[in-house]
């Protein structure tokens, strides 16, 4: 298997620029995943690797060797890279067996019996051999998709959006699965989604796309604990970005209260900068001076979310067991126990 490496890569259609300057690198035997909203370029990325989509600017290196270049590309069939997608596309007149081995038809017939049976060890299906794809759930169909993309070993596998006909419940713990596959085998890939639990669930390290540029390429801890800007820090997770005065190096002024963070080297004291307060830093208590306001609320079982306003109007989000409900107009005490320390500049 194969380190994966995107140097400054830009890709048009036509006038229309859908990726700005992407570098990032999947180590050898690790699971790299974008991940961004529709529309922002993670699709035509993952075309680009495969081969089906020439950069405009850049270079794809896969274990040494440049791939794609302007003025150089290995067509998609020379580049021994595997592709999962969301429909799996399995043959429905072909029997598993048969549809695992459609890509290594030059191998003998024993080789190719031998690969089958390993491979439905490996994605948990033993003995499926003769069975048809509508015999099978769809989750269990997923997995047949991933034996057949990885039956020609492949340098590298390219997963887009693979567990988005399943439902959300599954998705989490398919992706849990299709890891553990992974990491058994040492397969370098690369995942796209849109779904950050599966993102969280699969990936060693995550690139967060924003309009065809890649604004923080991370581990899940970083990205929720750390963003390096704005969108990051509402992309990820649950919060809300308040403003606030830097006071000094460590604390900001913010309309709760002071806040103590690093504050980044470029905010000056005085600056106005953003504090991003996630649901977890914040506390409901029987009486505080930090009052607001709830303005709705989501049960979520063992606890509830509220929206919470305070006095200019802006929005902070906070958990509270469900046991301990506020109605929607009701007054709430909070104290901050912050469990993040995100100060980002305001502009
Ligand atoms: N073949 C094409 N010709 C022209 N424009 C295209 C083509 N394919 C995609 N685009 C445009 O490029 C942009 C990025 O599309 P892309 O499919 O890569 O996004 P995505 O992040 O994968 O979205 P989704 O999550 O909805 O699949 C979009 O604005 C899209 O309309």
């Amino acid at each position: 298997m194969s380190k994966l490496t995107l140097q400054n890569i830009h890709i048009r259609y036509g006038d229309n620029a859908v990726v700005h300057d992407v570098s990032l690198t999947v180590e050898d035997g690790q699971i790299g995943c974008l991940l961004g909203p529709s529309g922002c370029g993670k699709t035509t990325l993952l075309r680009a690797i495969a081969g089906f989509e020439p950069v405009t600017q850049g270079t794809v290196i896969l274990k040494d060797q440049v791939i794609s270049a302007p003025g150089k590309h290995l067509p998609p069939e020379q580049r021994n890279i595997g592709m999962v997608f969301q429909d799996y596309a399995l043959f429905p007149h072909l029997s598993i067996a048969s549809n695992i081995t459609f890509g290594i038809h030059k191998q003998s017939g024993k080789d190719k019996a031998q690969r089958v049976a390993e491979l439905l060890e490996l994605v948990n299906l033993p003995g499926y051999e003769k069975r048809y794809p509508h015999e099978l759930s769809g989750g269990q169909q997923q997995r047949i998709a991933l034996a057949r993309a990885l039956a020609p070993r492949p340098r590298l596998l390219l997963l887009d959006e693979p567990f988005g006909s399943q439902d959300v419940e599954l998705r989490e713990m398919l992706a849990r699965e299709v890891r553990d596959i992974l990491k058994r085998e040492g397969i370098t890939a690369l995942l796209v989604t849109h779904d950050q639990h599966e993102a969280f669930a699969m990936a060693d390290e995550i690139g967060v796309l924003q309009a065809g540029r890649l604004q923080q390429w991370d581990t899940a801890y970083n990205l929720y604990h750390k963003p390096t800007n704005p969108f990051v820090a509402g992309f990820i997770g649950q919060g809300a970005l308040i403003p606030g005065t830097v006071l000094n190096h460590n604390t900001v002024m913010t309309l709760i209260g002071p806040v103590q963070g690093l504050v980044p080297e470029d905010c000056l004291t005085e600056s106005a900068v953003h504090v991003l307060i996630r649901p977890d830093d914040l506390k409901l208590v029987a009486d505080a001076p930090r009052k607001a306001t709830v303005a709705s609320r989501m049960f979520r079982g063992a606890e509830y979310l509220y929206t919470l306003a305070l006095a200019d109007g802006s929005q902070i989000l906070a958990l509270a067991p469900s046991h301990q409900a506020y109605a929607v107009g009701n007054t709430v005490c909070f104290e901050l126990d912050m469990q993040h320390r995100v100060i980002l500049p305001a502009n």
